[in-house]
């Protein structure tokens, strides 16, 4: 198989604009990860313009290239090494990881095997979480039907899209249940579905299945429950075990990873005075240390901290109750440690 910069240049050939020694970096193309993915590389000043219909955008002030793809498909590109960064879920990741694993395995049964120097390189490396896309992938099952516990799904069918980490779910259930009668084959039949999962029970096509779960909107207007966790995912940034030009990935991972810090603190400053301080510096003991100043008036200083911004409401009351005065919270743009 050619290199992925091959095939993008065979693609897009008319583009005058060479790819030549750019960092491939790879964005959801839509989805629930899009807009928090170009928020996230708007504030790490990531510079282009995506042409409609182009699945790839030349940044402009970086040698990187964005190539917008299917979350889902993130993990392939990265994991074999044809793209060095991505942006996608973690359930993605683990269901690539877990395809590797069955393949190998398969090979592995029917007397093939890759060297093993090739297969040290397969795999994506997860680089930070990225405070986004939160949810569950869970085992669901009709509200008011006749399976209440994940073992009652055994040898039944099951919908998904996941459907790797499904048969792993499955199989240690099997294993469990029936501590092993030596069967290897996967009792539990795993029917590939490529979207509107929650429709196969309502339908007749699985009994259970295995989907995601945010808010629990679409599987409750589905007569769904969930029964058990199979994974907890979070958008997160990947990258290729052997990347094109590692000291650009450390740049894009320390600028993203200051935007983040940037998303979630805010710095609180208020005055207080001296006796007052160790209290206070207690409720704001900031990401390193606070900051303080000497005020103008006498006995009285002037302290600065990070907060988390979720937690800033219950500091804001506890420094005032603690004696602080002219508490103020500012937003931060961005950061870098
Ligand atoms: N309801 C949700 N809330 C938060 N994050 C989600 C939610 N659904 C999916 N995700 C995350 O976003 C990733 C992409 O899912 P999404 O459904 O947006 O993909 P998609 O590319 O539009 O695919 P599809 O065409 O199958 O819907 C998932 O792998 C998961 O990590
Ligand atoms: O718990 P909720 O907040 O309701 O979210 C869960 C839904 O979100 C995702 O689908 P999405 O809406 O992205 O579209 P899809 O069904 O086309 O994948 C997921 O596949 C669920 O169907």
């Amino acid at each position: 198989m050619p290199l992925i910069e091959e095939q993008i240049h065979e693609t897009f050939a008319n583009n005058a604009e060479s790819l030549e020694g750019r960092l491939l970096f790879a964005v959801p193309k839509k989805g629930r990860l899009l807009q928090a993915a170009l928020n996230l590389l708007e504030g790490a000043d990531i510079q282009f313009r995506r042409e409609s219909r182009l699945d790839i955008a030349l940044v402009k002030n970086l040698p990187i290239a964005l190539v917008f793809l299917p979350a889902a498909d993130i993990p392939t590109f990265v994991g074999e090494g044809r793209v060095s960064l991505g942006i996608t879920g973690r359930d993605t990741v683990a269901e690539h990881a877990a395809s590797v694993v069955a393949a190998k395995r398969e090979r592995a049964e029917s007397g093939q095997s890759t060297p093993t120097d090739e297969e040290d390189l397969i795999g994506c490396e997860e680089v930070m979480e990225l405070g986004f896309g939160s949810c569950k992938l869970q085992v669901q099952v009709p509200e008011k039907g006749q399976y209440a516990k994940p073992s009652d799904l055994i040898g039944k069918n099951i919908g998904t899209s996941f459907v790797h980490l499904a048969a792993d779910y499955f199989a240690g259930l099997e294993k469990e249940a029936a501590e092993s009668n030596g069967e290897k084959k996967l009792k539990t039949n795993i029917i590939e579905l490529s979207g509107s999962v929650e429709a196969a029970c309502a339908l007749g096509v699985a009994d259970g299945i295995v989907d995601l779960v945010e808010s629990g909107e679409t599987m409750k207007a589905a007569g769904l429950k969930p029964i058990d966790t199979v994974v907890s995912s979070i958008a997160v940034l990947v990258k290729s075990k052997k990347p094109s030009n590692p000291q650009l990935v450390n740049l894009i991972a320390s600028r993203i990873r200051g935007v983040i810090t940037a998303q979630q603190y805010v710095l609180c400053q208020y005055n207080i005075r001296r006796e007052k301080l160790a209290d206070a510096a207690k409720i704001t003991p900031g990401k390193r240390a606070p900051t303080i100043n000497a005020l103008e008036e006498e006995g009285w200083l002037a302290v600065s901290s990070m907060v988390e911004k979720k937690k800033i409401a219950t500091v804001m009351d506890e420094l005032a109750e603690a004696g602080a005065a002219d508490i103020l919270v500012l937003n931060i743009t961005n950061t870098r440690y």
